[in-house]
């Protein structure tokens, strides 16, 4: 099939947008100067999160499709932490012209089938070539009339609950810096997160007071909930689900690692959650992040430290 650059600018979006079945809030696009995407609501929620080669992900360790994947998840999730239901994405795609049109190709199905998982669909999107492959996804969400679950709502006495895997993604992230070959689960999850999607719709209807999806690390992610809501959180890393898989490493890994896309949220005392939702602390007047009563030493993801 060639490259991206023998088949130019248009070539490609025309392969590209081939792939991409429309949604049903996308009303138009891809094709024209903008895509017109419903929000019955009348407020749109909107985010974006960058992916570069080499520092989200590395070709020789993650196929096309799989990024196209986590490209998708990783914006998705942060609509549905925000208590709306997303809609469409926006895939601003940078590449050097000698990438391979099938590449391509499965970076579109990978984002295809990523958005059909949460309801949503592309709508429209941008390609230049590059040096180094950038993906910028942009998210819309729709809230359905509801206020959204930010991170400033928690209380003192508020529960903290999690939904979702945490520590998989770091493992596997872990063991592809060692040059291993498994666990191949955590190598998968490293690969292509599995945020769960529901988990939005879950947190409102437990009467979530504070809710974000956990991108960086548990602890930092929380700290963020915390300072935005003037608390403290009181982590129980006793009541945080490690699976055996993890190895020796794993609460570290599910305490600091980022990427798998889970749900963290504060809900009133009283709330009944779900039983896929783990209880995992408290939060109590103050500030920062407690782990078992301790300050944590430093640990999370930091694009600028890393
Ligand atoms: N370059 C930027 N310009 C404006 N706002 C930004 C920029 N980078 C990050 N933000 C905002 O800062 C907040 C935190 O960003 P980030 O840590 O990337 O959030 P998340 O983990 O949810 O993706 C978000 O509200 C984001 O929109
Ligand atoms: C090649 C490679 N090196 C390191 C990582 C680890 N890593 C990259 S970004 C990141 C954190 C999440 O990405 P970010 O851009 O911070 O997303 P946001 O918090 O904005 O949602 C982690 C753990 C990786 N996925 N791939
Ligand atoms: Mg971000
Ligand atoms: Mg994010
Ligand atoms: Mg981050």
């Amino acid at each position: 099939m060639g490259t991206i650059g023998e088949l130019g600018e248009f070539g490609l979006i025309g392969l590209l947008t081939r792939r991409l079945p429309r949604g049903p809030d996308v009303r138009l696009g891809p094709g024209d100067d903008a895509a017109v995407v419903a929000a019955p609501d009348g407020r749109a929620v909107a985010t974006t999160d960058l992916l570069v080669e080499g520092r989200h992900f590395r070709r020789d360790w993650s196929g096309p499709y799989d990024i196209g994947r986590k490209a998708a998840a990783q914006n998705l999730a942060d609509v549905v932490a925000m208590g709306a239901r997303p809609t469409a994405l926006l895939v601003g795609f940078a590449a050097p012209l000698t990438t391979d049109a099938a590449w391509a190709e499965g970076l579109y199905d990978g984002l295809a089938d990523e958005c059909r998982a949460a309801g949503a669909s592309v709508a429209g999107g941008d390609v230049v070539g590059a040096d180094a492959i950038t993906l910028a996804v942009t998210a819309l969400g729709d809230l359905g009339g509801r206020p959204p679950l930010t991170r400033s709502g928690a209380r003192p006495g508020d529960v903290v609950a999690v939904r979702g895997r945490l520590g998989w993604s770091a493992a596997g992230l872990a063991l592809l810096e060692e040059g291993r070959d498994g666990p191949a689960v955590l190598i998968g999850a490293h690969r292509r997160p599995e945020p769960p999607y529901a988990a939005g719709a879950e947190a409102r209807a437990a009467g979530a007071t504070a809710l974000l999806d956990v991108s960086d690390g548990l602890v930092q992610d929380l700290g963020h909930i915390a300072a935005s809501s003037g608390v403290r959180i009181d982590l129980d890393s006793s009541a945080v689900p490690v699976p055996d898989v993890l190895g020796p490493g794993g609460l570290r890994h599910a305490l600091t690692g980022g990427e798998d896309h889970a749900f963290a949220g504060t809900f009133p005392a009283e709330a009944v959650l779900p039983s896929s939702w783990s209880p995992v602390g408290v939060v109590a007047e103050g500030t920062g992040v407690l782990v078992d009563g301790r300050e944590p030493g430093r640990g999370g993801w930091d694009h600028f430290r890393a």
